[in-house]
């Protein structure tokens, strides 16, 4: 079994399914690459396994061949090596580091954990190094942010400074050659793109005005529950609500309701783009050493250069197609299954003059759209379910309220989320303890500053560890307990503007789907729970474990949630 480095499963990370292989565009090689195992010569035994990512194996194998006089040798030469390194390269006013070796910087030092998500690796370093901490990544110099004065600074007081993106090659290919928001440097281009984003696409009028496609779409899943019901089948809960999440956004993209309407103009098959965005938060958080160290950015020893540039393709030929489709859908506007709304297809492709975007743009933001709003939106309804399962009276306490402002004989509506505080301070207390992206986006200081006394670099990749942050207990009393009460007597925002609490981090690159994002947690989250009652299927409620978490770019729960509903309103509202 190929082992990775723990450290990149997050910055990083992968999930845990395989993209789909085949002889055409939608080839992405294997992980480990066949590739790279069979060329011999290109580099070492040791570094080839350091590089497709098995360094303790590579490391051990040399180690236990040593005589215990080339022990002490090997001793003496690392500790005088990283003294002479760290003395030339590392200024005494940058933050506390555990120092760096040549070449590969700081990652031997990291104490990475097999399989160990990076958030939590980062977590346990900040214990010891502190709220500011400096590694060497290769030879990129990285700042880990853990604590809210630190990301004040960092994210309000000079947002100006480090606003940009570092280079990566997730950028240059899924980004399009950095033309998608996500992975754009600060400058014009980012400029004019995030001001489409904020006024445009996802303004709170276009949130709005959008409601009847998110809340048709959870018709369809409540549907579905339900159906399984009939069927006497328990229900994928972790799965249906990545698909729950994945069509609201395709149908906010498209302004269609109606499934068979979608494939009719859609051609487009739906499992085609599940799979591509599957690929692309696996390839998105894969480690790849040339990111970090450029002297074997060309020998592309993991492969993933390769596989990036056969999803991008992909991608590509996907976009065109949804354009395609969008043309043909313009024709059939107003019936039955079409949203009257002008869609976000419609809104990108008005945009004239100096705001029209490229064919590139446009797949970015297609793209952007539903990698970063799909499995964010998913994961927080899960993480939150699976809370409230585990502790029946704020289960109870939430249907309580939902049942007095919805009553008994409707669905819920996100005209009635504003009149439901119980149901707010319960997604924010999810959102708080499981952040679904525990390190946001990397983040790339343009110029050398000065944060709290300490030296950065210009050029400094830099991570706030949001999980950190929502759990700090200088912030939050028992920050490890789900309760959503302490939240109560409190008016915390969750949107940026208090730094103790960071789900969609902040500032100018803060989460541009945010409102979104938190519409369509809250409203799944008290759809199921009003629609339905649970019981877990293969483990009890109470052992159902919110702790453990796959390595990965977006912070899922390692297993999924099967249960068997039993309806909670009448039966005419489910068919
Ligand atoms: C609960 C749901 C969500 C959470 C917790 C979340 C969180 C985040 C975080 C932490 C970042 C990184 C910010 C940074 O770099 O400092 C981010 C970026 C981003 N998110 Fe979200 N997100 C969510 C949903 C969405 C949705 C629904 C969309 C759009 C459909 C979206 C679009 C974006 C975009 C475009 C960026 C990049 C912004 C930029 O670089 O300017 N997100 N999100």
């Amino acid at each position: 079994m190929q082992r990775r480095l723990g450290f990149k499963t997050q910055l990083i990370g992968s999930s845990q399914v395989k993209c789909k292989r085949g002889g055409d565009l939608r080839a992405i090689p294997r992980w480990p690459p066949e590739s790279s195992q069979s060329r011999p010569g290109v580099a070492s035994s040791t570094f080839r396994k350091m590089a497709t990512g098995s360094l303790n194996e590579a490391v051990n194998g040399v180690i236990s061949q040593l005589p215990l006089w080339g022990w002490v040798v090997l001793a003496v030469v690392t500790f005088l090596t990283i003294q002479i390194y760290n003395s030339v390269h590392l200024s005494s006013k940058l933050p506390p580091s555990p120092g760096a070796f040549p070449i590969v910087g700081s990652f031997p030092l990291m104490g990475a954990k097999d399989g160990e998500p990076g958030h939590q690796m980062f977590h346990r370093l900040s214990q010891k190094f502190g709220p500011l901490l400096y590694l060497r990544m290769g030879n990129k110099h990285t700042i880990i942010v853990s604590d809210a004065n630190m990301a004040k600074i960092v994210l309000k007081d000079q947002d100006h400074i480090f606003a940009s993106r570092p280079w990566m090659s997730a950028g240059k290919y899924m980004g399009m050659e950095f033309q998608s928001v996500v992975f754009a440097p600060s400058g014009p281009y980012y400029k004019k793109l995030r001001k489409i984003y904020t006024i445009e696409l996802l303004s709170n009028k276009r949130v709005l005005a959008s409601h009847a496609i998110r809340e048709a779409r959870l018709v369809g899943t409540v549907r579905s529950f339900y159906e399984d019901m009939e069927k006497g089948q328990a229900t994928n809960l972790s799965s249906t609500l990545k698909i729950l999440s994945l069509n609201s956004l395709m149908s906010m993209i498209f302004g269609v309701t109606d499934e068979s309407v979608m494939q009719m103009v859609g051609k487009v098959p739906m499992e085609d783009v599940k799979d591509v965005v599957r690929c692309s938060v696996e390839l998105g958080g894969e480690f790849n050493f040339g990111d970090f160290i450029p002297i074997v950015r060309w020998l592309d020893l993991q492969g993933v250069t390769k596989r990036m540039k056969a999803l991008t393709e992909r991608m590509r030929v996907m976009s065109a197609a949804i354009l395609e489709a969008h043309r043909e859908q313009a024709k059939l506007k107003g019936s039955s299954g079409l949203s009257a709304e002008p869609t976000i297809l419609d809104v990108v492709l008005s945009l004239q003059g100096e705001d029209a975007l490229t064919d590139e743009g446009l797949a970015g933001v297609i793209f952007d759209m539903i990698i970063a709003g799909s499995d964010t939106t998913a994961v927080s309804s899960d993480w939150t379910i699976a809370e409230l399962l585990r502790k029946p009276h704020l289960l109870k306490k939430l249907r309580d309220e939902l049942d007095s402002v919805v009553g008994k004989d409707r669905l819920v509506r996100e005209s009635d989320l504003p009149n439901l505080p119980y149901l707010q301070c319960v997604i924010k207390e999810s959102l708080r303890l499981h952040p679904p992206a525990p390190l946001g986006i990397p983040h790339c200081s343009t110029q050398k500053t000065v944060v709290a006394g300490y030296e950065i670099p210009a050029n400094t990749t830099t991570l706030i560890n949001l999980y950190t942050i929502n759990r700090d207990p200088k912030n939050w009393t028992n920050p490890l307990e789900f309760t959503p009460e302490r939240f109560e007597n409190l008016n915390t925002s969750i949107f940026g503007q208090d730094y103790s609490l960071l789900p969609f981090s902040s500032g100018r690159r803060g989460c541009s789907g945010m409102l979104l994002g938190y519409t369509m947690v809250q409203l799944t989250v008290a759809t199921l729970c009003h629609c339905f009652e649970f019981a877990t299927q293969g483990v009890k409620e109470s052992e159902i474990d919110v702790v453990t978490e796959r390595a990965g770019l977006v912070s899922m729960r390692a297993h999924d949630i099967f249960v068997r509903v039993t309806p909670r309103l009448p039966s005419h509202l489910y068919k």
